[in-house]
């Protein structure tokens, strides 16, 4: 095999004036360890032949025996670059490793048309890699939750439930993770009023976080950007929770004239002690990411810059975990208190359903559709 063989390196070989540096080379090699969507035989062999030339030159090994296929196969590779320089094999190998990595960064993030899910208006689901996405998709109303999107994705969940994903992950499009329940909901009243509408509504926010109490597979939430309300009440039901280092974490209930849901009246002082607790649930003390990682609501906080890609990094490992087994311990930790989860939600959601009707919380509410009040 000649190098004409291979085109990459032809490519290159007109660019040896920029010469990668030993530090470039090593985290080339590195990242190639990173890499985890394995990227073919043809190409493993290129890198190979480029590793082998750039770190022992010019290959002076014996040929290996015709049945020991891959080994020749590695042989021939390597003996095709003939005496191309240590320094522009090096080159060539950084640059071979870097087109690998921005092909798969660029996926992440940026499902295929083909994964997508059809059927959901304020979601984009998408299944591939064994991780099905649903991601917030009301960028411009910092996905705020409307009563259209508790029940979508109440039906991605049950999908995600039965698919044959590994794992499931919920996030927000554009900057940010999500800004809560969407505080028009309260201005669609019913024939029966606002008695009737707070009652719907304690009975969706009821089903709404049971579909996340009883959820059987691991689920992660990928925080790319401030959280508030109920979007962070949830992430105490959550079995992973990675977090931009932009993110906050904001439960401003009481401005609202409104109280805990998503069982955070249980899960909060659980997980950061009742006084941390407190402060957030009760006197809306807004965290930043390494605050609520500290305090055991985040598993960990990466720097926005590189978050998605390290986070999907991550999460295309675990994806690859025993599906079963994984499911199997999930439930194990789950079970043990899924019914008094399920107790502390309809408590929630019926102390709720009063506070709703209260005028602290009528003012409140008002006040923001004014424009007279923000967070
Ligand atoms: C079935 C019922 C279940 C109920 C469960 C109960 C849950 C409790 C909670 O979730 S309480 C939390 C409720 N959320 C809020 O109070 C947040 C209100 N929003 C804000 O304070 C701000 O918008 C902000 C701080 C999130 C962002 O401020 P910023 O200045 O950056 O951006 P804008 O205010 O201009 O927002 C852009 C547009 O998005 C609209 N919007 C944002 N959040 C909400 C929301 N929660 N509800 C309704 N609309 C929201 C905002 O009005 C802007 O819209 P516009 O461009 O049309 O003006």
């Amino acid at each position: 095999m000649q190098i004409s063989n291979f085109p990459v390196l032809q490519m290159h070989k007109s660019q040896t004036a920029m010469r990668a540096s030993q530090k470039d080379f090593e985290s080339a090699v590195n990242q190639m360890k990173l890499l985890t969507k394995d990227p073919g035989n043809e190409m493993k062999l290129k890198l190979y032949a480029l590793y082998k030339q750039a770190t022992e030159g010019p290959c002076n090994m014996p040929k290996p025996g015709m049945l020991d296929l891959i080994s020749k196969a590695k042989w021939d590779a390597w003996s095709a670059l003939g005496s191309l320089p240590k320094e522009t094999a090096k080159q060539n190998y950084v640059e071979l490793v870097s087109s690998l990595s921005s092909s798969a960064s660029s996926s992440q993030g940026k499902p295929d048309a083909d994964s997508k899910q059809p059927g959901y208006e304020t979601l984009v689901v998408t299944s591939e890699n064994g991780i099905t996405k649903i991601m917030l998709n009301r960028p411009t109303k910092k996905n705020a939750i409307t009563t259209q999107m508790y029940q979508e994705i109440m039906l991605a969940l049950e999908a995600a439930a039965k698919d044959d994903s590994a794992i499931t992950v919920l996030t927000g499009n554009g900057d940010y993770y999500c800004s809560g329940n969407d505080l028009n909901n309260f201005t669609d009243i019913p024939p029966g009023g606002v008695e009737e509408k707070a009652k719907n509504s304690a009975i969706l926010l009821r089903d709404f976080v049971g579909c996340f109490i009883d959820f059987p597979k691991p689920l992660i939430a990928v925080v790319n950007g401030p959280a508030v309300g109920i979007s962070v009440t949830l992430l105490g039901l959550f079995d992973i929770v990675y977090a931009s280092d932009r993110a906050t974490f904001h439960t401003p209930f009481s401005h609202l004239g409104q109280s805990p849901e998503g069982c955070s009246s249980y899960m909060f002082p659980k997980i950061m002690g009742s006084a941390k607790a407190a402060e957030m649930l009760i006197f809306g003390k807004k965290l930043t990411a390494r605050e609520a990682c500290a305090q055991g609501l985040v598993t960990e906080v990466f720097p926005d810059s590189t978050f998605q890609k390290e986070v999907w990094t991550r999460l295309k490992a675990y994806s690859k975990l025993p599906p079963n087994a994984m499911r199997i311990s999930k439930q194990l930790i789950r079970n043990v208190e899924k019914e008094k989860l399920h107790a502390i939600n309809s408590e929630e959601s019926s102390v709720l359903q009063g506070r709703w009707l209260s005028d602290e919380c009528t003012n409140a509410i008002m006040n923001f559709l004014s424009r007279k009040a923000k967070l």
